[in-house]
């Protein structure tokens, strides 16, 4: 039998090409406006992905011409003290984006810190005020991670109105806004999550299928309608036979990628797009500041 294989939906060169627009816009920005863009990172306790995922964006930072602030802090930093650090860094003139790294260890409650940070700095878009906004199809922040699988599938012209759309997981950072900007584009969307029943008849009727749940190898090609486009979410770390780190998607890619039309790698999909829209989001604050 032929089988065919999946086209691949590049987020590591797209990613690229974002932050090259970015860093010629930052470079002729910058003499007139008298500073750089400038991203306030804080990370709080010493997870090793955490820590590896703020080296990635300090380092996307410095390649466009992005200040970063990076800001450490140890695992037993109190809530008042991360607090007042957002205050201050609400009214630096030097920041125009803040973005708390999630997970928080367990002592501190991230809803009411991420509610601290101004929503016009909020370059995450988890501000109840950007998410409130999403909702009513008005301009603002957007999360970083769906707005980088609209963008990658904008590049790439997949037809998104009319079509049906399945989203698999529901959290805040991913699923419940991504549902919405699908929604926005005028998709037919379904949310399906860990309760559902019939996943798999779900997942089969989708014209683009969304994984965002944090199981890997959860999406097999058997589950697909051919010809769908799916879009894998997932980063799951996982330690190979000879010992080595592995990052692994919610999608089973070999068995997928016979069926699919267009597929997302991971590592090379979403999470280089993730880091191109938060670095967009960084330098639309910027603009909005002049
Ligand atoms: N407040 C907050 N905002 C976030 O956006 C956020 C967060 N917390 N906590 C953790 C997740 C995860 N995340 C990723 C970003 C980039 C890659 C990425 O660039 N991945 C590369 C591989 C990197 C590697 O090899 O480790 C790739 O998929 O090709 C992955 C994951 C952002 N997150």
């Amino acid at each position: 039998m032929e089988t065919q294989t999946a086209k691949i939906l590049d987020g590591k060169a797209l990613s690229a090409k974002i932050q090259q627009s970015l860093s010629a816009q930052i470079q002729e920005l910058q003499p007139k406006f008298g500073r750089p863009p400038g991203l306030a990172v804080l990370m709080v306790g010493d997870n090793p992905a955490s820590a590896a995922y703020v080296r990635g964006k300090e380092r996307a930072c410095e390649k466009v011409g992005i200040a970063s602030f990076g800001k450490h802090f140890p695992t037993q930093t109190s809530l008042a003290e991360l607090e007042d650090t957002i205050a201050a860094l609400n009214n630096d003139p030097q920041v125009d984006g803040i973005l708390v790294q999630l997970p928080l260890p367990e002592h501190l409650d991230s809803v009411k810190l991420l509610n601290q940070i101004a929503p016009e700095k909020d370059v995450d878009g988890l501000h109840p005020v950007n998410m409130g906004r999403l909702v009513r199809s008005e301009e603002g922040l957007r999360s970083c991670t769906p707005a980088g699988v609209m963008r990658l599938l904008e590049e790439y012209q997949i037809p998104v109105q009319g079509k049906q759309a399945v989203v698999l997981g529901r959290s805040i950072l991913v699923g419940k806004p991504l549902a919405l900007m699908l929604l926005e584009a005028n998709a037919t969307v379904t949310v399906a999550h860990s309760r559902s029943h019939e996943i798999k008849s779900i997942t089969q009727s989708a014209d683009i299928l969304i994984a965002a749940v944090g199981r890997n190898g959860l999406v097999t090609g058997e589950m697909l309608k051919p010809g769908a486009i799916v879009v894998d979410v997932g980063i799951n770390r996982v330690v190979d036979a000879s010992g080595k780190d592995r990052l692994i998607g919610d999608v089973h890619f070999e068995s997928a990628s016979k069926v699919a039309e267009y597929i997302t790698p991971v590592p090379g999909g979403i999470g280089p797009m993730t880091v191109a829209m938060l670095l967009q989001n960084t330098v639309k604050s910027y603009l909005t500041r002049f």
